[in-house]
């Protein structure tokens, strides 16, 4: 995969009020190209380029993100299950494409039903740190955004991504970008509207940085939408797990939200507030046929659901909201 790949992309930065960005992305994307690429990158991009062109006669971009056209032969639905079962695992969905269902591991759709109401309408141009497979980005189109932009290094939910939007009309596909980057890279670019990241700060080693570096991507006046994992207490109170939390090796720091709201108004955001808290649970996070390995039922003590297999407060996750 090369820059050519990413012109359309490119292109719609440029054309934007993000077109600063460009002082940099190609150079990263560039060099992306020749460091980074994982080993089984070529392959599953090979599985979307032999995904069938098919009319998007129905588009919903509701809780199954689905594209259906009026008539699909039975082989081509056997042509697509199998080119997306090569993309497995399959996390963040559920997504329908021309009769195939994807069932993934988790419901994301459960997340989105809790930001959702909190934050009206969309507009402008809106980022998504650690976005996965993407299927928050269409929801977030779905909401009125004018252009969405996933960042994740992950390289087969860049596939995974890549698949989805080849079945969306032009229109659509027109307005949805992913490049497979961190949060590192992004600068401080004060031209998005809305910012989300939604399951990231635990993953983070410096959560300090990452809510300056979240800052920072916003216009003055713009908006993060934070979720991420909470425990119970005061200000003062965050959990660093040992070696792992709920079997995650990469689990560092999981603040009371009483502590994210302070960090949050010491990084310099305004009126931090919790919209939602809520457990996880084993209907919204569990293993399907498309992720066949372990899931949430997995992590938790088999002899008490309220906690983690290591004995921590099992996960609970709180939306926040504020304004830069
Ligand atoms: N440095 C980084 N920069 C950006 N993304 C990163 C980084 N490191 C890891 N990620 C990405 O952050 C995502 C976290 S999953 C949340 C997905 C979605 N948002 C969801 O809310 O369902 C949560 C979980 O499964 O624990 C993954 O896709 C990583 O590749």
């Amino acid at each position: 995969m090369n820059l050519d790949h990413f012109q359309a992309d490119l292109a719609a930065v440029a054309q934007s009020p993000l077109h600063p960005w460009l002082t940099r992305l190609p150079a990263q994307l560039e060099q992306w190209s020749r460091e980074q690429q994982h080993g089984e990158l070529k392959g599953w991009l090979s599985a979307v380029k032999a995904l069938p062109q098919l009319p998007a006669d129905e588009v919903a971009l509701t809780d199954t993100v689905r594209v259906n056209a009026a008539d699909v032969s039975s082989s081509a639905q056997q042509q697509i299950q199998g080119l997306l079962q090569q993309l497995m695992p399959w996390r963040k969905g559920p997504f329908h494409f021309h009769g195939v269902d994807i069932d993934t591991e988790w419901r994301s759709d459960y997340k989105w039903q809790r930001v959702a109401p909190h934050i009206g309408p969309l507009s402008g141009h809106v980022l998504d740190v650690g976005c996965g497979s993407g299927y928050h980005l269409w929801r977030m189109l779905e909401a009125g955004a004018e252009h969405v932009w996933g960042i994740d290094p992950g390289q087969l939910f860049m596939a995974q991504f890549l698949a989805t939007r080849h079945f969306m009309p032009p229109e659509l596909q027109a307005r949805a970008h992913y490049f497979p980057l961190g949060v590192d890279d992004l600068g401080p670019l004060h031209s998005f509207d809305t910012v989300f990241s939604m399951g990231v700060l635990y993953h983070r080693r410096s959560p300090i940085d990452f809510l300056t570096q979240l800052h920072d991507c916003l216009k003055v006046g713009g908006r993060l939408v934070l979720e991420t994992l909470v425990v119970d207490g005061d200000q003062q109170q965050v959990l660093v797990p040992g070696r792992t939390y709920a079997k995650m090796r990469n689990v560092w720091f999981i603040p009371s939200t009483a502590a994210l709201l302070h960090w949050l108004e010491r990084c310099r955001f305004k009126s931090a507030r919790v919209v939602d808290e809520s457990l996880t649970t084993v209907d919204e996070q569990r293993a399907t046929p498309w992720m066949q390995g372990q899931s949430l039922a997995d992590f938790l003590d088999p002899n008490d659901p309220t906690k983690t297999i290591e004995g921590y407060p099992a996960p609970r996750r709180a939306v926040i909201i504020c304004e830069t």
